[in-house]
């Protein structure tokens, strides 16, 4: 039936561009990419036996949200059904009336009971239409809304490590896509409904009137139907392929206009060279789009053509039936109205059923991702546990990322003590953010324990567990916010409170920040909006961390907290992480500024996912070609401080301290071995050491 629709898309030629900039075409990994295949395959009568249940996917999501708004809908869709039958019904009347023989006043006055009840069907058939439009209206957003928030819903559940899962991703990518379907479906299945009812009533009336017309009206109609499948078939693989190019070329110009990529656009010529490559890319498109339109205009011919010869040969035999008397005139000229809008309805039916089953696969990509985001949601409830952070042990933990070869955790045995400043330090890769994320809830361990004030994670109730937490990680988010929401979101299940706000804007350096921002506190901090504003990396560290104080929470993580920040921010930063431990908040840090960590209360070492090193920095220093020393020196050598000769408990030269104190800038390090600072002063002095930033090729750290 469909034979150009079996046909495999063509492949659409590959510009120099596309190579040049993508190593070939630019395919993205979607649903619709998933689906382009098997529904180009797809035969009518394959859709037609599916569409049963298509339609009661849409209405049990109706169903369950408009209750009243359905029902509506589905009496003014069989309303007006019915109107079309009573309109031929009515309309052979009329007909049979002004065909019989007499003064023309007489056959006009015997018609004008059927052409008024014409009037009057029509009349409501308009009605029924409106009030279907307005039910629709009422549903679509509903059911779209309530769907959507389902699916978002259980995303933000899933668990982290399931999340990360590529495979999962592409999973709830595709449902995003379905998100939309939900309401094109239902008017998708008010269309299919209204055509079925629709032909349902002519065939009917037809029946009735002269059995013959039946199959006549099925020869005009099937020739509709079948170019109503191709065009709607090849419209559909048009809207594919310009889908995949425009999303390639989308890739190109949407750097050509971004605020990131706008120095090296400019400077190093690559805008030029991109727009070129648009161009190139823009005429490859062209020119399919061109060969699909000429495809499609062949189609269309021929179609109209078939439907053409199929009513050449049905008004014949009518016109036989006619003049060998075997057909009355009147059931003719209803059978020629009934025929015309049994085609339109055809039409509509093809076209729709189409679109219903495209939309229907999306439509079970968002039902397959609620349902494994709903299987893989962190569990709510479980055992409670006291608040606060009495003790944080871990026994053995090993984790193993999904699909990675080897674990990031090895047998990691630790314990977080209360109200203390614990570090974390290794080398990149090591497994300290891993370990982080274990401790905050976010990862269970692949085998071994980890305790929480005496529960067990596995058992924990972790929605008690995250609100214990409060984290900043390494590539905290930016929120496209106000900077007043950017801190409050922190800790989101209470009103703002500003007062609170400005004391962790005040503890975090945030506020001269938020003083310098057009309009303060209700500044957004994204541009492209109106009180919008951009800020720099070392400011938004600052709302960050900000943000992670305005949380108020027992334990907090913080990940390399002060990558962006200059060197007093830094010390400032490390010396205010400090003194949280003084309020009772236990602090895990994560850095490469070994500065910082030489006043930390206890230090672990890892290397390759294991722990090979604990204890503070004095006692760290004092293992003689230990890693935590060697990374130390290391560091130290960088700003031109030697390797210590003595490294006894930090008992560093005199000499060193000497020349730390002299030679060195206002934000040079104390040298390596100098003693960990004592007083906040010397903190902060020590923390503002210009350590390499983690992204520096410097920044790797010695392996012993
Ligand atoms: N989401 C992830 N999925 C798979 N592997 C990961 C993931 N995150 C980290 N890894 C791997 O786990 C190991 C430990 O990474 P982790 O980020 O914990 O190290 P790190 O010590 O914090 O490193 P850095 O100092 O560079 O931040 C690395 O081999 C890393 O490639």
């Amino acid at each position: 039936m469909t034979p150009f629709a079996r046909r495999p898309p063509r492949p659409i030629p590959v510009s120099e561009s596309e190579v040049l900039l993508f190593g070939g075409a630019l395919r993205h990994d979607k649903a619709f990419v998933n689906h382009e295949r098997p529904l180009l395959r797809l035969s009518f009568w394959s859709m037609a036996r599916q569409l049963p249940a298509m339609v009661a996917t849409v209405t049990r999501a109706a169903w369950r949200e408009d209750r009243p708004a359905l029902l509506v809908l589905v009496g003014a869709e069989l309303g007006q059904g019915l109107t079309r039958a009573f309109g031929l019904v009515a309309a052979n009347r009329a007909l049979t009336a002004l065909f019989t023989a007499g003064p023309t006043t007489e056959r006009l006055r015997e018609a004008l009971p059927a052409l008024l009840a014409v009037t009057s069907v029509a009349a409501a058939a308009a009605l029924l239409s409106a009030v279907s439009v307005a039910a629709a209206g009422q549903l679509e957003p509903k059911v779209e809304r309530v769907c959507t928030a389902r699916f978002y819903r259980g995303a933000v559940r899933v668990e982290l490590a399931v999340l990360e899962d590529k495979d999962f991703h592409r999973l709830l990518d595709a449902g995003r896509f379905g998100t939309d379907s939900v309401r094109l479906m239902i008017g998708s299945s008010v269309t299919v409904v209204n055509a079925v009812v629709g032909l349902a009533a002519s065939a009917g009336v037809l029946a009735l009137l002269h059995p013959s017309l039946v199959p006549m009206l099925l020869l005009v109609a099937a020739p509709k139907g079948w170019g109503a499948v191709v065009t709607a078939r090849r419209q559909y693989a048009s809207r594919h392929a310009w889908i995949e190019h425009r999303r390639a070329i989308s890739v190109i110009t949407s750097t050509l206009t971004g605020l990131d990529t706008a120095a090296e656009i400019r400077v190093h010529g690559a805008g030029r060279m991109l727009v070129g490559a648009y161009d190139d890319m823009a005429a490859t498109v062209e020119k399919e789009q061109q060969r699909l339109a000429r495809a499609e205009a062949v189609t269309r011919t021929a179609a109209s053509a078939l439907s053409g010869t199929a009513a050449l040969v049905v008004y014949g035999a009518l016109w036989l039936l006619l003049a060998s008397g075997g057909m009355p005139l009147a059931v003719a000229g209803t059978a020629v109205i009934a025929v015309r809008a049994a085609g339109a309805s055809l039409t509509a039916l093809v076209t729709q059923v189409n679109r219903l089953y495209e939309e229907a696969m999306y439509l079970s990509d968002l039902e397959r991702a609620c349902v494994e985001a709903e299987r893989h949601a962190i569990p709510e409830g479980g055992t409670p546990m006291a608040p606060g952070v009495k003790e944080i042990r871990l026994e053995k933990v090993t984790f193993v990322y999904p699909g990675a070869p080897a674990p990031a955790l090895s047998e990691v045995s630790l314990t977080v003590p209360p109200g203390k400043v614990v570090a974390l330090v290794g080398a990149n890769g090591s497994g300290k953010t891993t370990l982080s994320k274990l401790v905050a809830g976010l990862y269970l361990p692949t085998s071994g324990q980890l305790y929480w004030n005496g529960v067990e994670i596995r058992d924990a109730d972790r929605d008690l567990l995250f609100d214990q937490v409060a984290v900043l990680s390494q590539d905290f988010p930016r929120w496209p916010m106000t900077a007043r929401a950017n801190i409050h979101i922190g800790r989101p299940g209470t009103p703002p409170d500003q007062d609170r706000i400005e004391r962790a804007a005040a503890e975090s350096g945030a506020t001269g920040v938020v003083d310098s921002l057009p309009h303060q506190w209700d500044s957004l901090v994204v541009k492209g909006f109106e009180r919008g504003t951009q800020i720099s990396g070392g400011q938004w560290q600052r709302l960050g961390s900000a943000r992670a104080r305005y949380r108020r929470a027992p334990l907090l993580i913080v990940d390399e907290p002060t990558s962006a920040l200059d060197p007093k921010a830094e010390a400032e930063a490390f010396q205010s992480l400090r003194s949280l431990t003084d309020g009772g908040t236990t602090v895990l840090l994560i850095t490469h500024r070994l500065a910082a960590t030489a006043t930390a209360d206890l230090i672990y070492v890892l290397d390759n996912g294991r722990v090979v090193g604990e204890g503070t920095h004095e006692e760290l220093m004092a293992v003689d070609g230990g890693l935590y020393r060697s990374m130390y020196e290391l560091q130290a050598a960088q700003y031109g401080f030697g390797a210590p000769q003595a490294a006894s408990a930090g008992q560093a030269p005199a000499s060193a301290r000497t020349e730390a104190s002299a030679s060195a800038p206002a934000s040079t390090p104390a040298p390596a071995s100098t003693p960990a600072p004592a007083s906040a002063h010397a903190s902060a002095h020590a923390a503002s050491d210009p350590a390499p930033r983690k992204s520096s090729p410097h920044a790797q750290p010695a392996q012993t």
